[in-house]
């Protein structure tokens, strides 16, 4: 059967394969296929098989690790994500790219919520707060030194759209910071102290934020990762 949510091969652009089994998947397609990569919704092995890299969308981390499970998906991601292929996780999708989770979800056996893992950091869950809690703001992001000067002199901020989103709470040796929030700009609930939280990581081939740029039109993380995919950052 024909996949619908798959574009026509063109030229040499990278295969990106987007986890389509929960979450907004449609709109990591869109931002890629905006930017001219050739895309695919994953939910079988073979499709996976297929990707030069993966996003895998935000939504429910616990349902999305379910859901891999049961698609027989997860343990070839985690054998893709240790022989080296990019991955892009955007918050239920950075939780699954952490390889812990401070405050992971049992289901009813009492079985934690597992994750593919791959970046040396301990996620904590809707650390910022409910629903109502969701919030956005501009957020100096390092790694998009390409798109300076097109809007201007330097890097323009991002914009950044938090919806239950995690924070890293720690990271291990060889996981780079590229975007961190202050105490004042996070909704005063999350504020338990005086700390900047992580929100945005590059550790290797596999890139995270705890935010949403898939929902803005916000384009330029998703270009850095097809340039990972290329080769070219
Ligand atoms: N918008 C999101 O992806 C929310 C993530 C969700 N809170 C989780 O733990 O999976």
């Amino acid at each position: 059967m024909q996949n619908p949510l798959s574009t026509a091969p063109s030229g040499d652009s990278p295969l990106v394969g987007v986890l389509a089994l929960q979450g907004d998947f449609r709109e990591h397609l869109h931002s890629a296929q905006t930017l001219g990569a050739r895309t695919v919704a994953v939910r079988r092995p073979s499709e996976l098989a297929a990707v030069d890299g993966l996003i895998i969308p935000g939504g429910e981390s616990t349902a999305i690790d379910k859901l891999a499970r049961s698609f027989e998906l997860a343990d070839p991601i985690r054998e893709r994500i240790a022989a080296g292929m990019p991955v892009y996780g955007s918050c239920a999708g950075m939780i699954l790219l952490a390889d812990r989770i401070q405050d992971p979800t049992l289901d009813l056996s009492g079985h934690p919520q597992e994750t593919f893992g791959g970046i040396d950091m301990t996620v904590r869950r809707n650390a910022f707060g409910r629903q109502r809690e969701s919030f956005e703001l501009d957020l100096d992001f390092g790694g998009l030194e390409f798109s300076a000067g097109r809007d201007g002199d330097g890097v323009a901020p991002v914009h950044a759209v938090f919806i239950r989103g995690p924070w890293v709470e720690s990271i291990g040796d060889g996981v780079e910071v590229l975007a961190q929030l202050e105490p004042a700009e996070m909704p005063a609930a999350a504020t338990v102290d005086s700390r900047a939280r992580i929100v945005a990581v590059r550790s290797g081939n596999l890139l995270a934020t705890s935010f949403h740029p898939e929902v803005t039109g916000e384009l330029r993380v998703h270009e850095l990762f097809i340039r990972m995919i290329k080769g070219e950052a």
